[in-house]
């Protein structure tokens, strides 16, 4: 089958639109701007010699969405000459929490609702439970975070829904007591419905759900194209999770942002079924399913038999935009709580924050001392 061409998809409910808006990003979602700063203007204005082929990405949005997608380095902030006084990110960021207090100021207020109901908890993986860093190879959880973690299993059912691969992710973690979703959500191990037992590692009857799986050949294909198209610029990183693919420039040189962006649009031209979305100076390509990590959350809840309840409160953690489908979905839909991971203000969805993941580790760490206490009492 010719997966580049054929449209014929049980899955495809999201149209390919047009290339803008299937590349650009929503400015109104832009993660980091920095009030009163033009920082991410600075690139776009460059002064442009000669219409040429970065335009594409220039006027798509989509190197707005490059600069703004994590917090600014020192050096970037230098080169583009803006000086954000650290008295006026305060502020902002104090103002941010009236909006989204933190979890770990607001635990009585959170378990008040959660007593007599059943939690279930959902973790992001990178800048949630491992401290985001240059190398992602390297982004490792600390022993004592997946202790943590184990232990909060032991009380309520945990799932780790990442972008990246569900091997990799298992990798990382290493933990038998958890339910675990890669490639955004696309790739779930789950209790059969109506299994007896909502613990992972005793329950036998476990399935797979994977509903990009006709993306496979096309994944890999593009997978090979950006590598190969990649290789020249210093730093560019390009990384296969099985149902989707990730181009890292958090190593390439600011000067090069352009370049990697135009070299993702020419390679995501050829494939209208694919899209692009930004993660931590990350692009991240995958199909155009409609499916994320918030429909994750919901397909997770109902193989658990708990998406009908009043009685559930899921709570899920996580730093990116990716994770907004399911702060999203949480807000709406269960009343749940979505806790997102950030130290600058950011427009989100969800009700509470934490600042990073050592603050996420204290707040799991609460809620297992008070699911312990609670146990006894019973
Ligand atoms: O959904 P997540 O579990 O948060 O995965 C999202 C992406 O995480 C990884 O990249 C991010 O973390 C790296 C390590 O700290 C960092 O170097 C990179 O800049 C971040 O974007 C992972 O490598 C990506 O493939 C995931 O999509």
């Amino acid at each position: 089958m010719d997966l580049k061409s054929t449209n014929a998809s049980p899955v495809l409910t999201d149209p390919a639109p047009i290339n803008k808006s299937r590349l650009g990003i929503h400015s109104s979602l832009l993660p980091f701007s920095q009030s009163g700063a033009s920082f991410s203007s600075g690139l776009l204005m460059t002064p442009r010699k000669k219409p040429g082929k970065l335009d594409d990405v220039r006027s798509n949005g989509w190197l707005d969405a490059m600069i703004s997608s994590s917090p600014p380095s020192k050096k970037m902030l230098k080169d583009f000459n803006v000086e954000v006084a650290s008295n006026d990110s305060d502020i902002a960021y104090n103002s941010w929490m009236v909006k989204h207090p933190s979890a770990l100021n607001s635990f009585e207020q959170i378990i008040s609702r959660a007593r007599n109901k059943k939690v279930v908890m959902f973790l992001d993986y990178d800048g949630t439970l491992s401290p985001i860093v240059d190398d992602p190879d390297r982004a490792f959880m600390s022993d004592e975070m997946r202790s943590t973690v184990r232990n909060l299993a032991k009380h309520i059912p945990t799932a780790i829904i990442s972008g990246r691969s569900r091997d990799k992710v298992y990798e990382l973690v290493g933990l038998t007591e958890l339910f675990y979703a890669g490639s955004h959500g696309m790739d779930i191990m789950c209790p059969v419905r109506g299994a007896e037992s909502v613990d992972p590692s005793s329950c036998i009857k476990t399935t797979d759900h994977q509903p990009a799986r006709e993306f496979l050949p096309m994944i890999d294909e593009v997978f090979r194209t950006l590598v190969e198209n990649t290789k020249d610029v210093k730093g560019a990183k390009v990384e296969h999770h099985k149902f989707c693919a990730s181009v890292h420039y958090r190593n390439v040189d600011e000067k090069n942002w352009p370049t990697i962006a135009q070299c993702v649009h020419d390679v995501l031209d050829g494939y209208p079924r694919l899209r692009l979305t930004h993660g931590r100076k990350v692009l991240e390509v995958r199909p155009v399913i409609n499916w994320n990590k918030g429909k994750a959350v919901e397909f997770l809840l109902d193989s658990l038999g708990l998406s009908s309840s009043d009685d559930v409160i899921p709570v899920y953690i996580g730093d990116d935009k990716t994770d907004e489908d399911a702060f999203k979905v949480l807000r709406e839909g269960y009343q749940g709580y979505g806790i997102l991971v950030s130290s600058v203000p950011k427009e989100t969805k969800a009700l509470f924050s934490l600042k990073d993941p050592s603050e996420v580790k204290q707040f799991l760490q609460c809620l297992v001392r008070w699911k312990g206490q609670n146990e006894l009492l019973l």
